[in-house]
């Protein structure tokens, strides 16, 4: 059973305006998804909807097996949240409000498991300092803290690292590699293609309030990656000469550079006809480089294509 199930939900907000038009999403226990998306896709529309903060239009949504609506505590206490604004008190210590977003929930005292997850944040040092004095990368560990209080088995970040340093990032990366090995089901919304690269085990794709795809990021790279040949040639290039104009190449770095784009997974991939070609078009060679495309080329060829 997957641990949550989003079976055709729509959004329609008052204004009238439709953010979720008939979305089914199936996330399985100890996966990190991520979910990408242009601004106002409908990312934050549906994790709201999953942990029971907006409520959707139409369809039903399961975490755990528990309806989000009508079952809300039964769901919302497996799920951790970590909001996209940091809307913490300003004067309030960490350790404390760590412990108290704990008993929100109804649970017991439990310091051992505060600390547990203060230390894992790389917190603990921190726990008497009041949320002011923290700088941004430290308010957004307290937040994912506070998430993590009461031992959810699913955790949503949205947009964790938005604005945050290269090496912030890369930190917050350990420590979602981290939960998931712990078995925490992570969901993530980023605009960080390279982050959905680097940390998610599948990747799912939403659009104007539509999931356009949800694959295995090995899969969907293998499937939809085209690979680059850059053609480095001895002498510049004013223009491609016409008898290569069927390989559609790109002439870039000053004419020295011709790129050719050809699909892995087709038969042929037209490099040997090609290079004689460019041979026979009195080109002389230096030097020839490969490149798989990137999940970013995917994905905006992705989002272009929509009809
Ligand atoms: N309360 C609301 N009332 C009316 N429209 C809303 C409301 N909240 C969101 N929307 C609209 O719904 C659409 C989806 O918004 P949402 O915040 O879900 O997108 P998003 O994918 O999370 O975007 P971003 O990446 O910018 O955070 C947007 O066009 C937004 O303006």
């Amino acid at each position: 059973m997957p641990i949550v199930s989003v079976q055709d939900v729509t959004k329609t907000y008052a204004s009238g305006f439709q953010a979720l038009k008939g979305v089914n999403l199936e996330i399985d226990e100890g996966e990190i998804l991520a979910l990408l998306g242009p601004n106002g896709a409908g990312k934050t529309t549906l994790i709201s909807s999953i942990c029971g903060i907006t409520r959707p239009s139409s369809g039903r949504i399961l975490v755990g097996g528990h309806d989000v609506v009508t079952q809300y505590r039964q769901a919302r206490r497996l799920i951790g949240l970590v909001p996209q604004e940091l809307n913490l008190e300003p004067f309030a210590p960490v350790g404390p409000g760590v412990a108290f977003s704990r008993g929100l929930f109804g649970l017991r005292r439990d310091p051992a498991r505060v600390e547990a997850v203060l230390r894992q944040l790389s917190l603990w040092e921190k726990r008497n300092a009041r949320m002011r004095e923290l700088s941004g990368g430290m308010k957004r560990r307290v937040l994912i803290a506070k998430a993590l209080a009461h031992e959810p088995r699913v955790l949503f970040l949205d947009e964790p690292t938005a604005g945050v340093d290269v090496e912030l990032r890369r930190d917050m990366w350990k420590v979602v590699a981290e939960l998931k090995r712990q078995g925490v089901t992570i969901i993530l919304t980023t605009h960080y293609i390279e982050e959905a690269e680097a940390i998610a085990d599948r990747i799912g794709v939403i659009a104007d309030g539509q999931i356009l795809l949800v694959e295995e990021k090995a899969q969907l790279m293998a499937r939809m990656g085209r690979k680059n040949l850059s053609v480095h040639l001895r002498e510049p290039v004013a223009a491609i000469p016409a008898a290569l104009a069927g390989y559609e190449l790109e002439l870039c770095n000053g004419g020295r550079t011709l790129i050719y784009s050809y699909d892995t997974k087709s038969d042929g991939t037209g490099i040997t006809r090609l290079l004689s070609d460019l041979q026979a078009a009195g080109l002389s060679l230096r030097d020839l480089e490969t490149r798989q495309s990137s999940l970013e080329d995917i994905f905006v060829d992705l989002v272009k294509e929509r009809p």
